[in-house]
Order: C-alpha cells, then structure tokens, then sequence
C-alpha cells in the first residue's frame, strides 16, 4: 500500500511553504499531496531558487509516490497577496481551509495521514477567529472528545496533560476526570499506533519538588496522585507523580515508554532542547493519524533558504509509519 498524505503548509508567510518545497526535491515512499495555492507555492519557489513541476491532484488516479522535483497539489485559493515574512489576518481563512480539506479527506478515507507545517495561532485570533492550535482544531472538526499532544523523537516521548491555555488556568484545568482521560488516551494510542504492549508511563507534579508534600501545592495529593493510584489499580504501568525536574533525568527516561507532563512548558523544552529540527509532533485521541512538526512560523527564516526541512521530513516519515502500523 502506498500511503497517501495531505499536507498543509500552515501560515503561507512562514517556513512551511519553503519547507514544503524543499522536500519536494526529494523523492519519497508515499503520495504526497500538497493543499495549498499553487500560485503562493510558485511564488516562493522562485525566490527560493527552486521550479518543482506541479501536478494537479486526481482523486481517481492511481496512487504513485512522490518523485523528486515534482509536487502534487490540491489547489485552494489564498485572498491576500503572500509576502514572506508578513503575516495578514485576510489569510486566516485560507490557513483554516486548507486544514478542513486535509481533515475531511482523512475522515472519508482519501487520505491516510495529514502531516500540517506550522501556522501562526496569534494573526488567526487577530483575523476575529477563536483559535487555540492544530491539536484542539482538528479535535472539534473531528468529534474527538479529548486530543492529547505528544512530541516525539524515536523513544523519546513526551505528552501534555493540557495543550495551550495561559500557565495561570492550568491547575484548575487539572481535574481527577480530565487526568484520568488524559492519561487512558495516551495509554491506548502508545499501544495501538506505537506498538507498546504494555507501555510505561512516567508522570510529572505540576507544583515544584511535586509539591514538597503539600507545602508547595496540594494539586499532587489532593488530584494527581489518586489518579495514578486508581489507574495503576486498574492496571497501568505507571510511575509518578515526580518532581519533573528530577523525572527529566537519564535514571527516569531510560525506562520510560512516555512522560507525562502536565503543561506545554513544562515537557515541551526539555524535548526541544534535547531534539530540536528531528522531533515530531503526533496528536493522539484522533479518529485520523496526524503528524507536524517541533518548530514554529520562523518569520525571520520565511524564503531565505535557511530553514531546516528536518522535523517536517521525520513528521512525514512517522505518518507514513502510523499510516502502515497504526490499529485502531
Ligand atoms: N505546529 C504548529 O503549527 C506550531 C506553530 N507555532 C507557532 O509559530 C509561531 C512562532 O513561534 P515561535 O515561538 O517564534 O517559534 P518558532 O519555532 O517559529 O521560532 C523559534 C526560533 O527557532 C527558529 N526555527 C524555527 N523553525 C526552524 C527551522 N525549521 N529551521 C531553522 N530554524 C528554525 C526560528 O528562526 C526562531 O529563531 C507562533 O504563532 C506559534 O503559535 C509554534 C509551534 C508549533
Ligand atoms: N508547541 C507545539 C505547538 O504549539 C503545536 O500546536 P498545534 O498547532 O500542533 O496544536
């Protein structure tokens, strides 16, 4: 079976245009299916030195992978003039098109996997739209209940029990139910898309030394605990709740099939720190494999030529991966 994936180039001022273009040099073992305004592709190709041929997407032809140089693109029409670098809310639509035309055609079975390049969530909101990210996006569009994010490089995974709010509502959003739905849907994706029998699950505190046994916070005791307890109870292999300071150490990680962490900022830093330009961003709780990548907009690198294709190349490798391995 040859996969056949959607791509999104997210922001049309940001890297994931350049990015999809410098992969499309490449030859690649799946139907790489590029959604996006051809005429913006064209445009930054040419700054950037590159003329890919470009191949109008039939739903009806038979699947092919990609050959190098050449790309496949479902066109959409993106209103505002594109200038690298530039963000313009008039484009906020468009960015949300292109993702609602990836969804629908992995719901309906056109495509295997969607890979998204990163768009920009602050001009989505500045354009009047209430948007949080990809993860709780594709969640609404999809019906999921609850989308957990997890970033991954190899073995080296690490999961949030919340995604995108301000840091001063993340306690409050902590409660026995989400936790414990949080922590079932990353035990039933690490199982079914990642292949672990029986996968181990390191959690952090949320509160500094895990709450110094309830003088530093009591969310440990009184939310985070019992639900490891209940859940271990019934089964699960986990370890925690542990300073995630401490957790973040080689004696932890080698044993550890995923790390929870309880906010962005607490997990997220130490994967990027760790494998920046390699990691891959993998939404778990789907009814659709979703793949993107470690990184951001990088305005500043937007048609220089300088932006590593790395991430979005490992997030294109693990969809077709997912899309091969993946039970439901
Ligand atoms: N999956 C997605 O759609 C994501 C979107 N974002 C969005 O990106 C926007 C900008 O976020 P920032 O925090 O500035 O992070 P950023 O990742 O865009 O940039 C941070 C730094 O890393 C560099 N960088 C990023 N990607 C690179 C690449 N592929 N090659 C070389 N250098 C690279 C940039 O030049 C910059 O110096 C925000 O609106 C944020 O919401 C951020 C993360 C993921
Ligand atoms: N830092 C990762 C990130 O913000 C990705 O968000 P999403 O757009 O994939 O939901």
């Amino acid at each position: 079976m040859i996969p056949r994936l959607a791509i999104t180039c997210g922001e049309p001022a940001g890297i994931g245009v350049d990015l999809v273009l410098q992969i499309a040099q490449n030859a690649l073992p799946a139907q790489c299916v590029v959604i996006a305004d051809t005429n913006v592709l064209k445009r930054r190709a040419s700054e950037l030195g590159l003329s890919p041929k470009y191949i109008a997407y039939d739903a009806s032809a038979e699947r092919q992978t990609s050959n190098a140089g050449e790309m496949t693109v479902v066109h959409i029409d993106c209103p505002a003039e594109v200038k690298a670098g530039k963000l313009n809310t008039a484009n906020a639509p468009y960015v949300l098109e292109t993702l609602d035309t990836a969804t629908h055609g992995c719901v309906s079975g056109e495509f295997d996997a969607m890979v998204t390049a990163p768009l920009h969530k602050g001009i989505i909101n500045d354009a009047g739209i209430k948007f949080s990210g990809h993860t709780e996006y594709l969640a609404a569009l999809t019906k999921a209940p609850l989308p957990v994010m997890l970033l991954a490089d190899n073995d080296f995974r690490v999961a949030l029990a919340t995604t995108h709010l301000p840091l001063k509502d993340v306690s409050a959003a902590i409660t026995k139910a989400s936790l414990t739905q949080v922590i079932e849907v990353l035990h039933h994706d690490l199982k079914t898309k990642f292949g672990l029998e029986r996968p181990r699950v390191y959690v952090c505190g949320l509160n500094p030394h895990a709450g110094e046994g309830g003088h530093l916070g009591m969310e440990e005791i009184e939310t985070i605990q019992p639900v490891i307890d209940s859940l271990k109870a019934a089964g699960m292999d986990l370890v925690g709740a542990l300073p995630a300071d401490t957790l973040f150490t080689q004696k932890y990680l080698q044993h550890a099939d995923a790390v929870l962490a309880m906010y962005h900022d607490q997990g997220l830093p130490v994967l990027k720190y760790a494998s920046f330009g390699r990691a891959v961003n993998i939404t778990l709780g789907l009814p659709i494999i979703r793949t993107s990548v470690d990184h951001g907009t990088a305005l500043d690198l937007a048609g220089t030529g300088r932006a590593d294709s790395g991430s979005l190349l490992a997030a294109i490798n693990s969809a077709i991966h997912l899309s091969r391995s993946s039970k439901t």
